[in-house]
């Protein structure tokens, strides 16, 4: 930059230019991923044009090389934005979701895939599966656990009949806020509407400020939201997507009982993600029902250093094998210690299925 501006019309002379650069070069930036779209295409006629490996890996170097005033996360969603764009002049991307419109399922599509992805509600999770597999979008987005509430089981029970895999994964803050309608009596609310795991969520704030409002569970926030509309004396908890949608106002903000309450998400889709740098594996085991079954499935992780994020129990529903085990660790499967471990675990177990390595969620 040359000299600093100092009045008004000088700074804002010297914004309209900085305008016309950064045009310029989001237009120069997309110019070069429509070639990169062509040389895709002549090189596989079946290309997939979403890379989650590059994504991410695009979003980590905007991160370390921002130097402020805007915070990096701001940044990388300003960039986000920009891929998500350059990407739908490479092929527009349907993306499924658990409904409806206005839940935090969605919001998490939107900020994995930004605001060019076209996003389409389902109405469960295994219909979100189910599209995907039937190729009707290229990409689904489920819920798969809460901080404070635990694992989502029915996204676990779809991975086990399904040929999905995992592309990619997404954490969202949640914050839930006690919505009205204009109509709303504020000082009458007697009933309040949500989802039962946000009711879970919030359940000491509610008992502090509306211990005698009858609490009525519904299939999704934003049905709460819609419901809220047409009746003076209710509100709903919800999040912001469902405010905005609905047009509430948030008669009190943030009143989830954890404040690092959060949302772990999964992209599926049909495509092997190779390495981002930064990875993570997914993986579904049977083992025989004997003893020291689980210590055995755990003890080459332990023996080959390798950091397990999560280890999750799901009875079997083929009713030959009592339980599975979903784990998630660090590493990506071609890595060399993480195929060493993979292999020892398939001669351990009666049935072993990746279900995928992706990068570690960035945003
Ligand atoms: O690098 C690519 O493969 C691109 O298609 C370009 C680009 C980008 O805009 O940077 C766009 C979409 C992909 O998901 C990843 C990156």
């Amino acid at each position: 930059m040359t000299d600093t501006p100092k009045d008004l019309d000088e700074l804002r002379q010297r914004i309209d230019e900085l305008d016309g650069d950064i045009l310029r070069l989001i237009s120069e930036r997309a110019a070069c991923a429509q070639r990169v779209a062509e040389i895709k295409t002549v090189e596989d006629p079946q290309a997939v044009f979403y890379r989650p490996e590059r994504e991410a890996q695009v979003l980590r170097r905007i991160m370390a090389l921002n130097q402020g005033p805007l915070d990096s996360e701001e940044m990388a969603r300003l960039f986000r934005e920009i891929m998500s764009a350059c990407l739908a002049l490479e092929q527009p991307i349907k993306v499924a979701y658990l409904g409806p419109e206005g839940t935090f399922t969605q919001q998490a599509a939107l900020k994995h895939f930004g605001e060019s992805a076209l996003s389409m509600p389902m109405a469960a999770i295994d219909e979100v599966f189910r599209e995907v597999e039937a190729g009707a979008v290229n990409y689904g987005v489920v819920p798969v656990e809460n901080s404070t509430e635990g694992v989502v089981n029915h996204t676990l029970d779809s991975f086990m009949d399904s040929s999905m895999r995992i592309c990619g994964e997404v954490v969202l803050r949640i914050h839930h806020h006690l919505l009205v309608a204009e109509t709303t009596r504020r000082d009458k609310v007697s009933r309040i509407y949500s989802h039962p795991q946000s009711f879970a969520q919030c359940r000491k704030w509610l008992d502090a400020h509306f211990p005698h409002a009858e609490r009525v569970p519904v299939s999704s926030n934003a049905e709460a939201a819609r419901l809220v509309k047409t009746e003076w004396h209710s509100a709903a908890i919800a999040g912001d997507m469902a405010a905005k949608l609905y047009g509430l106002t948030r008669l009190a903000e943030k009143i989830e009982d954890s404040p690092d309450n959060s949302t772990r998400f999964l992209i599926i889709g049909n495509q092997d993600v190779p390495m981002s740098g930064e990875d993570k594996t997914s993986i579904v085991v049977a083992m025989r029902n004997q003893p020291g079954a689980l210590h055995d499935l755990l003890e080459p992780f332990h023996r080959h250093q390798i950091d397990l994020t999560r280890l999750e129990t799901r009875p079997s529903r083929s009713g030959v094998w009592n339980y599975v085990f979903f784990i998630d660790f660090k590493g990506h499967c071609e890595e060399p210690r993480v195929a060493a471990v993979l292999e020892e675990v398939q001669l351990r177990a009666a049935e072993l299925k990746v279900l995928g390595s992706y990068p570690v969620g960035v945003l």
